[in-house]
């Protein structure tokens, strides 16, 4: 019989992994989105973000009590122990979070569960998937993407894509493999056939 399957979906910074879980969405999959969980996290009100504020103070809130998200970048990015110090109070709860979707999933009955995690790997989390999906693109298109998409200046694109494991590392622990570095339609095709292997792997 068919089997429920738990698949991670990662890539470094500007990759396309958002663009490539709305695809596996649109073949029927269900997308947990670690990015999305971590703002839950530190939501205005939540102990999460008075946790981010007493650790960074207070220049890391907007006047309207929520995070300045630039403000805590620009600290994060230029100094990995106080990247180590976000990640403490933000991971945990992701985490957690992470394992109520998961649950809810499985109890509605859905049957691919995609677990979008952009630091799968820096973490140490790829055992506890089924199967590996890595979206990958050449450092220079994703700084490009970084500066065209999101207004950032080429230094702190660079700061950020440094912040993480050289993709080489990453695909040597992928289960399959998807290349961004060409047009977004060039996705469509990739996407198809890892839908296709993965709905064999539950048979
Ligand atoms: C530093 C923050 C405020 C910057 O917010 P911003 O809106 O500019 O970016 P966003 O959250 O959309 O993240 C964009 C990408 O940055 C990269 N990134 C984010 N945090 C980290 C980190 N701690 N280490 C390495 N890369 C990171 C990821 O590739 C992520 O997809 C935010 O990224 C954050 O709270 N990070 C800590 C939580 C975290 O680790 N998130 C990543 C997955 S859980
Ligand atoms: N093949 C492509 N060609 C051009 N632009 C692309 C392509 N794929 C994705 N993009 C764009 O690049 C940016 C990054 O893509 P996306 O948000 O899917 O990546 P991500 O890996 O989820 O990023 P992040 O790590 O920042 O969350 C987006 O603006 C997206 O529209």
């Amino acid at each position: 019989m068919a089997h429920a399957l738990h698949l991670a979906l990662t890539g470094n910074i500007a990759s396309g992994k958002s663009t490539v879980a709305a695809l596996f969405a649109s073949h029927g999959a269900t997308i947990i989105d670690a990015d999305l969980l971590a703002r839950e996290a530190v939501a205005p009100g939540s102990p999460g973000l008075a946790a981010v504020v007493a650790h960074f103070g207070p220049a890391v809130l907007q006047p309207n009590g929520t995070l300045d998200r630039a403000a805590l970048r620009e600290q994060v990015f230029a100094d990995p122990a106080a990247r180590d110090a976000l990640n403490a109070i933000v991971h945990p709860d992701v985490r957690r979070r992470r394992e109520v979707a998961v649950q809810d999933a499985l109890a509605r009955g859905d049957q691919v569960i995609i677990s979008d995690i952009p630091l799968l790997f820096e973490v140490g989390l790829e055992q506890q998937f089924d199967g590996v999906i890595l979206v990958d693109a050449a450092p220079a298109v994703r700084l490009g993407r970084l500066v065209r998409d999101r207004g950032l200046s080429a230094e702190e694109a660079q700061r950020m894509i440094d912040a993480q494991w050289p993709s080489e590392r990453k695909r040597a622990g992928a289960t399959w493999i998807i290349d961004n570095d060409g047009p977004r339609e060039a996705l469509v095709t990739q996407v198809a056939a890892v839908w296709d292997a993965i709905e064999r792997a539950r048979r």
